[in-house]
């Protein structure tokens, strides 16, 4: 497949690089692709915000959360990097900016100049930043790209207004909406994996598939950023946006290449075939005090209103219309101040004809997404040596005992950005794909943030969620192995010389 890539003489310019996010993940990720070679040391790397500071304090916060590499190869990336104070609403910094470029684009004889901006802003100032780019630093005879951060609207509404903002500035070509689940490594995998085998492409319908789930779970509250998370909830927050992405690869049909055209063209047919959302679907749950109390409560933030509702853990159930998955329920679940940090996605299939097994499990195959990238499919097996029994054991695919340490699996941050300097939009959003995101969530959303939705249900910090999951989950067909919890296969007999 061929882009276009950015050469090795490029402007990257960092908007917002005073904030929380350049300073743990833009910086960051772009040192990382200097630290593995895949930025070359001619680009220029330029970080904008209003905030006045020092050159060496800037690169002292932005250094702060860089892995890996040698002091040298810190000192080579900084001083390829730059910062300029500027407002983000007036032509004045522009006007500096473009100065700091153009002498670099001089100096290094760049005839088409190759522009990236990534707006590492709140969406507030999007439209504004994106303007006064478009007037004073964009290059009619070059190229520009932009990286635009979540959130891409609060609603329907909203998102369509942005986008009416956006659209007559910069093309959708020049447009990279950033939704950095479509950088991590197992959601990449989700098309190799469900397309490159036939054991998984043969059955991955209605007529071998049970149940599905998508299971996102912190082990942390909002941590005094409850005034942010307060008007999101989180639904908004990562059930919309970055589960969404996750389910549509999970569920689309077979596109005819890697083509971001062709793959986004499937991921937008699948999403147009979801039910609309059902209200009387839902578990919602809003995170109290831990048991012993250690930890606080959702309202014990001093910035979240007193009868806050916002919801800090919902599962919600899907259903998809179409040949492929008509009756197969689905669920996605999200929370925050639970018993662990961990995404994965659980696919169990139907149960075989019982007849010769009294009692046989279900397969299971389960995709970790995080922390620790793993695959395993749970498989019935006979226990070895003289029993006749059945156990539950797996195929397992945990890459930090199959995989050498030496391969590097970029962080999502740098897998997206090094897409973006590649001109490769498959792993961003599209926006018709938004669109239609945001009209099956939109009225969901107006539900839960009414008078008619019903008082989340108050669940531990540190638990496992509502008191009602199970309930959920087995309604929608997901079945617990073993009374409760999978047993992790034996791997020495239970008695010694027992028959
Ligand atoms: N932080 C994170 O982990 C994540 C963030 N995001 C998204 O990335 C974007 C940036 O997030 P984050 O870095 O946390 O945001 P910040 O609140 O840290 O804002 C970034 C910078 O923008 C400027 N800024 C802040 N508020 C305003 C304002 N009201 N008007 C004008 N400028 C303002 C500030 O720079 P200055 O005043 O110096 O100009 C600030 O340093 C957001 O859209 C967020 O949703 C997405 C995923 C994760
Ligand atoms: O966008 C967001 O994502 C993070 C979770 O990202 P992860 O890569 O750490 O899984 C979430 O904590 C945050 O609330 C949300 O805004």
């Amino acid at each position: 497949m061929s882009f276009d890539p950015f050469g090795s003489t490029a402007t990257i310019v960092v908007f917002g690089a005073s904030g929380d996010l350049a300073k743990k993940k833009t910086f960051p990720a772009l040192f990382g692709l200097f630290r593995e070679g895949h930025l070359s040391s001619d680009v220029k790397i330029i970080g904008y915000a209003r905030s006045h500071l020092e050159e060496d304090d800037f690169k002292k916060r932005i250094s702060a959360n860089f892995k890996g590499g040698n002091p040298e190869t810190v000192e080579q990336f900084l001083k390829l990097t730059s910062y300029i104070s500027g407002p983000y609403d007036t032509d004045e910094g522009y006007q500096t900016l473009l100065k700091s470029i153009e002498d670099y684009e001089a100096a290094n004889n760049v005839s088409t100049p190759e522009r990236l901006f990534y707006l590492a802003l709140p969406p507030s100032v999007f439209t504004t930043v994106a303007s006064q780019l478009k007037k004073n630093v964009y290059s009619e005879t070059g190229k520009t790209r932009i990286i635009v951060e979540k959130p891409f609207g609060h609603d329907l509404e909203s998102s369509r207004q942005l986008q009416k903002d956006l659209s007559p500035l910069f093309t959708e070509e020049e447009l990279y909406r950033i939704d950095h689940y479509l950088g991590k490594e197992m959601v990449k995998n989700l098309l190799v994996l469900r397309f490159g085998n036939e054991l998984f492409n043969g059955v991955w319908n209605k007529n071998h598939i049970k149940s599905i789930q998508i299971s996102f779970k912190e082990a942390f509250g909002t941590d005094g950023r409850g005034g942010y998370f307060d008007s999101i909830g989180i639904v908004r927050d990562v059930m919309q946006n970055h589960l969404l992405q996750v389910l549509t690869l999970l569920t689309m049909d077979r596109p005819v290449s890697f083509d971001p055209e062709a793959v986004r063209d499937e991921k937008v047919k699948i999403l147009k075939a979801f039910d609309a959302l059902d209200p009387e679907d839902i578990l919602l749950g809003q995170y109290g005090k831990s048991e012993d109390g250690s930890k606080p409560g959702y309202l014990d933030d001093s910035t979240v209103p007193k009868d806050s509702k916002c919801v800090t853990y919902a599962a919600l159930g899907i259903k998809i219309h179409n040949e492929r998955w008509e009756g197969v329920p689905i669920v996605m679940r999200a929370g925050k101040a639970l018993d662990e940090s961990k995404v994965e996605i659980r696919i169990q299939f139907k149960p075989v004809a019982r007849g010769m097994f009294k009692e046989i499990q279900r397969n299971e195959l389960v995709i970790r997404v995080q922390p620790n990238e793993s695959i395993y499919l749970k498989i019935n097996s006979k226990i070895p040596g003289i029993s006749t029994e059945t156990s539950l054991t797996d195929l397992d695919l945990t890459y930090s005992t199959r995989y050498s340490k030496d391969f590097w699996i970029p962080e999502a941050y740098e897998a997206l950005i090094r897409d973006c300097y590649l001109g490769n939009h498959s792993n961003f959003v599209r926006d018709d794909e938004l669109d239609v995101s945001w009209k099956l969530f939109t009225p969901l959303l107006q539900y839960i943030e009414s008078d008619k939705s019903p008082q989340p249900e108050v669940y531990a910090y540190g638990s496992k969620g509502p008191k009602g999951l199970r309930e959920f989950l087995n309604k929608h067909d997901y079945i617990f192995a073993d009374e409760g919890t999978y047993q992790w296969p034996l791997t020495t007999p239970k008695v010694k010389g027992k028959i």
